[in-house]
């Protein structure tokens, strides 16, 4: 089936006066219709800049450099070429096909509008032929189905709790049934309980509703918990991308091997936890070979000097010179 959203060789620079910082370095991502894939890394591995180029949202000093986003809806005939959107049709695309949950969202909400205002400015835009009445009907239904009580068309933000604030970004981004959810650190600023609450309808609704979501987090062991499969992204790339079952129980990578070490799971044996190692690499500096080679201890002399990326090894894709080296050896 085709994926309802397929990155390609996706590059994106930001311009700065020492130069350029290339946060994202050729990504390739497929997401398929209701599926939930997990995008994970340390900080500043360029999770946010990648939300922000395939949902067009991008702003200078950051610039698409290259690559392609390509969409694919359950109404769609022929795919929709994001990159190329332009003026009311990328309006009219963002929020009805793809919409987005950000880090802090429930902090935008405007905080002199009541949320039913809120939201039915959103039917406004987007559905104009909906009379005042049936724009009022579909905020009470959004609410209920983010679980939250009716009341809550009433309040101003501030007089809800964060929890309840992100609930109501969610409904907006549920709004008008688009077939892609992007979500960068939904949860992030939740306690742990508001988080699970949160977790658990999200899921409730995809069962329900069928909406793809990209999740991005730190978190690789939330991610294990709520993906289908899962990309591991270090220095603007993606080094793996696989089922998310596979990748715990079977990490190719030495830096997702790390990552799942740093991390405790709700199933995992208490143990001592090790962080990885060193830094990642400054990204306005041209990189030779693998990003992660001086921080890898199974670091060989062509990862130093020879760039490497993607390839399917036992069901997951890797970027990671031991799988070249192991097939060259079966088949020499
Ligand atoms: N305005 C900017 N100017 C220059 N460089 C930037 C700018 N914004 C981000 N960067 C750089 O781009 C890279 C990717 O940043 P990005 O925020 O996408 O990473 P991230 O993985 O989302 O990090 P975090 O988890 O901390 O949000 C980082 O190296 C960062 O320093």
């Amino acid at each position: 089936m085709t994926p309802v959203l397929q990155v390609r060789n996706l590059h994106v620079d930001y311009e700065t006066a020492a130069g350029p910082v290339h946060a994202v370095r050729g990504v390739d991502l497929d997401v398929h219709r209701g599926e939930l894939v997990g995008i994970v890394g340390e900080s500043g591995c360029g999770k946010t800049t990648l939300a922000y180029a395939i949902t067009r949202l991008l702003r200078a000093p950051a610039h698409l450099t290259a690559g392609s986003v390509t969409f694919q809806g359950v109404h769609d005939t022929a795919p929709v070429s994001v990159t190329a959107l332009t003026g009311s049709a990328l309006r009219k695309f963002r929020w009805d096909r793809m919409s987005m949950v950000f880090q802090g969202a429930m902090n935008a909400l405007n905080p002199v509008q009541r949320v039913s205002a809120q939201l039915q400015d959103l039917f406004h835009a987007h559905r104009p032929q909906l009379t005042k009445a049936e724009r009022r009907t579909r905020v009470g239904e959004l609410l209920d189905l983010v679980g939250l009580p009716e009341r809550v068309a009433r309040s101003y933000p501030h007089q809800l709790s964060g929890g309840m604030r992100q609930r109501v970004m969610i409904a907006m981004a549920l709004a008008l049934d688009p077939d892609v959810v992007v979500m960068d650190e939904p949860t992030t600023a939740l306690d742990v309980l508001v988080q699970r609450e949160i977790l658990d309808a999200l899921a409730e609704l995809r069962r329900r509703l069928g909406f793809a979501v990209v999740f991005i987090t730190h978190d690789l062991s939330l991610l294990l918990e709520i993906s289908d499969r899962i990309a591991v992204m270090y220095a603007g790339r993606v080094v793996e991308l696989g089922d998310s079952v596979k990748l715990r129980e079977n990490p190719r990578h030495p830096y997702t091997a790390g990552l799942l070490n740093a991390f405790p799971t709700l199933r995992s044996e208490r143990r001592d936890r090790h962080g990885i190692p060193g830094h990642p690499p400054d990204l306005a500096v041209p990189i030779a070979g693998c990003a992660f080679a001086d921080r890898c201890g199974f670091v060989r002399p062509e990862c130093t000097t020879t760039d490497v990326t993607l390839r399917p090894v036992g069901g997951t894709d890797v970027a990671c010179h031991l799988y070249t080296a192991e097939r060259q050896e079966v088949s020499g």
